[in-house]
């Protein structure tokens, strides 16, 4: 295991530990003044289709967001979880439309029923939300690990797609750095309840 790797592991295991720490009230504050935020962006407000995800346990919440993207026009694609992690999309439409799906050892996820669309679909979309335990000004991410989204950002780079990337986070989780690894593609938003943090020279 390289030296970042370990790094990275854990500074997962220490904001996965802060984040069970949250209280429920935390995590609603958090949904709606993002929402609010996110509303506002250009990068979403001039965008035909979204792809964002359906938070869980003490993500910042993003479900008020996912419904007002819809109620305005924006198509909005969720993930739904390969076996190999990768990921396939579908169309959100409303939360009854999702299934709360279990797997071993891993936060139950909610996703869509609908026809699902191939993971090359991500490759269309004008904006990516995406979800993230850290990020820092610079745009390093860290994610939980899966190397899911890594696989998107490497998918959207051979397409030559450049659709605005945004991390949703909580206020604690903008670092002053994040490690990074050469695969490590940066976004070009932070999004935390006190605003939008853009990263310097992109987009
Ligand atoms: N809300 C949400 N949806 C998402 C993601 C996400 O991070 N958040 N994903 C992002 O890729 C994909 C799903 N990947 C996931 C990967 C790990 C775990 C999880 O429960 N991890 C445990 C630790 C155990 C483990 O690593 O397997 C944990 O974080 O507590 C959940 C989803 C697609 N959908
Ligand atoms: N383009 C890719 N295709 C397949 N695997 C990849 C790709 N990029 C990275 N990986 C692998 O994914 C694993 C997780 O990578 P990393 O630790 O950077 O995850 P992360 O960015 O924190 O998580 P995620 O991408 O799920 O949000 C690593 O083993 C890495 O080698």
């Amino acid at each position: 295991m390289s030296g970042t790797d370990d790094a990275k592991r854990r500074l997962r295991r220490e904001l996965l530990a802060v984040r069970s720490r949250l209280t429920g009230e935390d995590a609603r504050e958090t949904a709606a003044v993002l929402a609010r935020h996110a509303l506002l962006l250009p990068e979403l407000a001039g965008a035909g289709t979204v792809a964002a995800y359906v938070s869980v346990g003490k993500e910042p919440g993003t479900r008020a967001l996912l419904e007002e993207l819809r109620a305005r026009g924006t198509r909005v694609l969720l993930p739904v979880l390969l076996p190999d992690d990768d990921l396939d999309w579908a169309v959100y439409e409303g939360p009854d439309s999702l299934a709360e799906v279990g797997r071993a050892g891993r936060l139950t996820l909610r996703e869509p029923s609908g026809p699902r669309l191939g993971p090359e679909a991500v490759t269309g979309v004008d904006a990516v939300l995406l979800p993230g335990l850290a990020a820092d000004r610079a745009g390093r991410r860290l994610g939980r690990g899966g190397g899911s989204y890594d696989r998107v950002l490497a998918r959207l780079a051979a397409a030559g797609a450049d659709p605005a990337l945004l991390v949703l986070l909580h206020d604690h989780e903008l670092l002053a750095e994040v490690p990074a690894e050469p695969h490590d593609r940066p976004v070009h938003v932070v999004l935390t309840p006190s605003g939008p943090h853009r990263v310097r020279g992109r987009g």
